[in-house]
């Protein structure tokens, strides 16, 4: 595989014209100490696009990456995310953030989980279109939606999400609400995309792995790429973090694409988003 760290990683228009990274560096179990180091190992891989989140409790550390980095605030796109018990308060949340990352404008700003049981997630997109339409961030999106939570949000919205993130990997592709979302011009980003790890034993990945004398995790995030999804892989190793960015220059054939979406298996390693309230959040 060629190492092309001085390259671009490929970019998906979102819809209101912003470009997002297809690869992005997920700090989720990444321990606050640890985070600047991480977030330097990924900028010096070439990653140019962070996920994080308020609940993660490690916006801090990214903000020192950046400020450590010295790149230009302009390549880099930063992602944060609303806690579900601020839902009734984003826009107090946002700016927390804020000033936890040590930035005026964020790039993306999701809200975490939908927590139906709130009633609040409608308020809270109100709150979002405010801080975009105040100039405070490039992109708002959502996170964990169901398809009906996407009708919920999209009978009373102004701005469409220009995202919504959940949980997909090779086992677990929820290919129904990747074509809703698709389907309203909500990009798809996949988080969890290397099944945390597990999905890196499939036969077939291992064998494509082998045959394109890549790793399994490069075959599966070579997959999300190849079929437009946005992936966000975390590791706190800088070898892996180095071999998952350079994913990026694999492109797997048609007939590979689908032997590993044949992978789906519909099984979630996560919570399920129409009961998961996570209140500590
Ligand atoms: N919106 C949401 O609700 C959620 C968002 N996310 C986001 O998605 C990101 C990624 O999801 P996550 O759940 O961490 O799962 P991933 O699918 O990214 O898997 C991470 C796991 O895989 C291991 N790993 C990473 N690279 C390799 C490799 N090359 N070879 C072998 N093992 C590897 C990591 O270990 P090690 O670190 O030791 O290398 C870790 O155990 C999060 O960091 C977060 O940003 C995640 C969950 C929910
Ligand atoms: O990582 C995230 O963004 C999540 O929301 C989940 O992983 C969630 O926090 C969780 O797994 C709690 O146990």
């Amino acid at each position: 595989m060629s190492n092309a760290q001085n390259s671009t990683v490929p970019g998906i228009v979102l819809n209101n014209s912003v470009t997002i990274p297809q690869l992005g560096f997920g700090v989720f179990q990444v321990p606050p100490a640890e985070t600047q180091r991480a977030v330097e190992d990924a900028f010096e891989a070439g990653y140019r696009h962070i996920d994080t989140a308020a609940a993660y409790q490690n916006e801090s550390g990214v903000g020192a990456a950046i400020r450590a980095s010295g790149i230009a605030r302009e390549e880099l796109f930063i992602t944060t995310k609303l806690r579900n018990g601020e839902q009734g308060r984003a826009a107090a949340a946002f700016n927390h953030s804020r000033r936890e990352l040590g930035l005026d404008v964020i790039d993306l700003y999701l809200i975490h989980w939908p927590v139906p049981a709130q009633g609040l997630f409608v308020d809270a997109w109100k709150a979002l279109e405010k801080i975009h339409a105040d100039g405070g961030v490039r992109a708002i999106g959502v996170s964990n939606f169901l398809p009906e939570h996407l009708d919920t949000l999209l009978a009373s919205a102004d701005v469409v999400p220009a995202v919504n993130q959940f949980e997909l990997h090779p086992t677990f592709q929820q290919a129904d609400l990747a074509a809703k979302s698709r389907s309203h011009g909500i990009a798809v980003e996949a988080y969890s995309p290397l099944g945390q790890g597990a999905d890196l034993q499939s036969e077939t990945v291992t064998e494509l792995a082998a045959k394109h004398g890549a790793t399994p995790a490069q075959i599966v995030l070579a997959w999300h790429l190849g079929i437009g999804n946005i992936a966000i892989p975390k590791s706190v190793h800088p070898e892996r973090i180095r071999q998952n960015f350079a994913a990026a220059w694999l492109q797997l054939a048609p007939e590979e694409l689908a032997a590993v979406s044949a992978l789906d298996a519909g099984a979630r390693l996560g919570a399920d988003p129409a009961v998961a309230s996570f209140s500590q959040m």
